[in-house]
């Protein structure tokens, strides 16, 4: 944590977990349930190598007893040997934990929804049953030796009476982590720090998250989780999931490395991240966005003139983000009307040409004026410079020749 980052934590902030957060990732289930995701396990496997060789922590799978496929598939990720821990995500019910916990998965993430929504019309169960099932299960899965998380479904529309007795029962008989879900992408960042204060405050246990983005706040609400003392994050590739996802793993790690840069460069692979993309893309068929942090076509794409010029002075000026720490370069866009002689001349350099900065001036606002009249291509700009050079050029041979000429002697100038 560097004292000249205006973006790290507050070293005095000393419940925040920016600097030591884990990722759960989810693409394998959370992902699964986007509604163009359909999974092979050969597929399966790909993701769950290149989420093992980015550095997740965790890989959280569906549940096994979604069908016969699916279990076979936990079994087999399994088998893999990875270094990221293996979660299979149940009901709180004995019947799947009986099933999650002879897979061979590390941990199992238990889930129950608590708000009046989920009680009514989800599973219609009431917080006395919640409890007895959850203690049920979590002592269940524990006496098997596995890691196990209890998950409030719908926790931000939960009431905090119920969620602070959910919370410190399954907190005292030993669960690894409680998970606090936005389900239906509703918070915002000032009411997800004050529940997760408060309840970080009532149990000794991690806190995991889980943030839908449906108002667009995914990635702000996991970050303020982890400033309230949450310690999880759910992501999936590119934020695919149900509705339109959650928070997505490369804007997240592109968040992260800001505040904590040394922490997340040492930890995860951040030159991964384009062809872990573009492995889920291409299995889930969607294109990634134009706008993606990180990864977007024009994420590193610097247009104006006054931007080009600072750029190329020191590309801190307007990146907050390093192309190279992704594997990625930068590029100036310099073939438009809002351009200017800096970023042309760095083109003229490019093309290995002679010319003073006023003769960069002049075919500069040649090359805006034909900019306003139609969109321009690389080649249309090294066209004006170089018909512009090779004038230049030729203006100066004659000038020449002319000088050795014998005064009063009168040639015809071509152009
Ligand atoms: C917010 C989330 O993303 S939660 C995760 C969602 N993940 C999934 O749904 C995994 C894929 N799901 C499936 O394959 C199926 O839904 C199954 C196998 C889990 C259940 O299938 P079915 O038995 O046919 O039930 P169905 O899907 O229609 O309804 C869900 C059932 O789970 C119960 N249920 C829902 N949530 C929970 C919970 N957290 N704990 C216990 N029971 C629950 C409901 O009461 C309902 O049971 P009922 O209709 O028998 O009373
Ligand atoms: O298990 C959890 O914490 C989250 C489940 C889920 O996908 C959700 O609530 O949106
Ligand atoms: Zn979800």
């Amino acid at each position: 944590m560097s004292a000249t980052n205006p973006y790290a934590p507050n070293p005095s902030d000393f419940i925040s977990n920016v600097p030591r957060f884990e990722v759960i990732d989810s693409t394998l289930r959370e992902g699964e349930q986007f509604a163009n995701a359909f999974f092979t396990l050969e597929n399966k496997i790909k993701i769950a190598k290149a989420l093992d060789d980015f550095g997740v922590d965790y890989i959280e799978l569906t549940s096994p007893v979604a069908s016969d496929q699916a279990r076979e598939e936990v079994e087999a990720i399994c088998k893999l040997g990875l270094k990221s821990k293996i979660l299979t995500h149940i009901r709180c019910h004995m019947h799947d934990a009986r099933v999650a916990v002879e897979t061979g998965v590390d941990g199992v993430n238990v889930f129950i929804g608590t708000s009046n929504f989920l009680r009514q019309h989800s599973h219609g169960k009431d917080m006395s049953y919640i409890t007895k099932a959850a203690i049920e299960v979590i002592e269940f899965v524990k006496s098997k030796g596995l890691e196990v998380r209890f998950s409030t479904e719908d926790s931000f529309r939960s009431d905090i009476v119920d969620l602070l007795n959910i919370y410190t029962t399954v907190d005292k008989i030993g669960v690894n982590r409680i998970g606090i879900a936005d389900t239906v992408g509703g918070a915002n960042p000032r009411q997800v720090y004050e529940l997760i204060r408060t309840i970080k405050s009532s149990v000794s246990c991690e806190i995991e998250t889980h943030f839908h983005n449906d108002t667009g706040c995914a990635i702000a609400n996991a970050y303020t989780a982890l400033e309230a003392g949450a310690k999880y994050i759910d992501t999936c590739v590119l934020g695919i999931g149900e509705r339109n996802g959650i928070v997505p793993i490369g804007g997240f790690m592109a968040r992260m490395v800001v505040s904590a840069p040394e922490y997340v460069k040492s930890k995860y692979k951040l030159n991964k991240i384009r062809d872990l993309e573009n492995l889920v893309a291409e299995i889930v068929q969607v294109n990634i966005p134009f706008n993606n942090p990180i990864t977007g076509f024009c994420a590193f794409t610097h247009k104006a003139g006054i931007h080009a010029k600072a750029i190329l002075a020191n590309p801190s000026t307007y990146e907050i983000l390093n192309p190279t720490d992704f594997g990625l370069t930068r590029y100036i866009h310099f073939a438009n009307r809002l351009t200017g002689w800096n970023a042309i001349k760095a083109r003229v350099e490019q093309l290995n040409l002679n010319l003073t900065d006023d003769q960069i001036k002049v075919v500069t606002n040649q090359i805006k004026q034909m900019g306003d009249v139609r969109p321009l291509g690389i080649e249309d700009v090294d066209s004006i410079i170089k018909a512009f050079h090779a004038k230049e050029k030729d203006n100066t041979s004659n000038a020449n020749e002319n000088e050795n000429e014998q005064p009063g002697a009168k040639r015809q100038r071509v152009d």
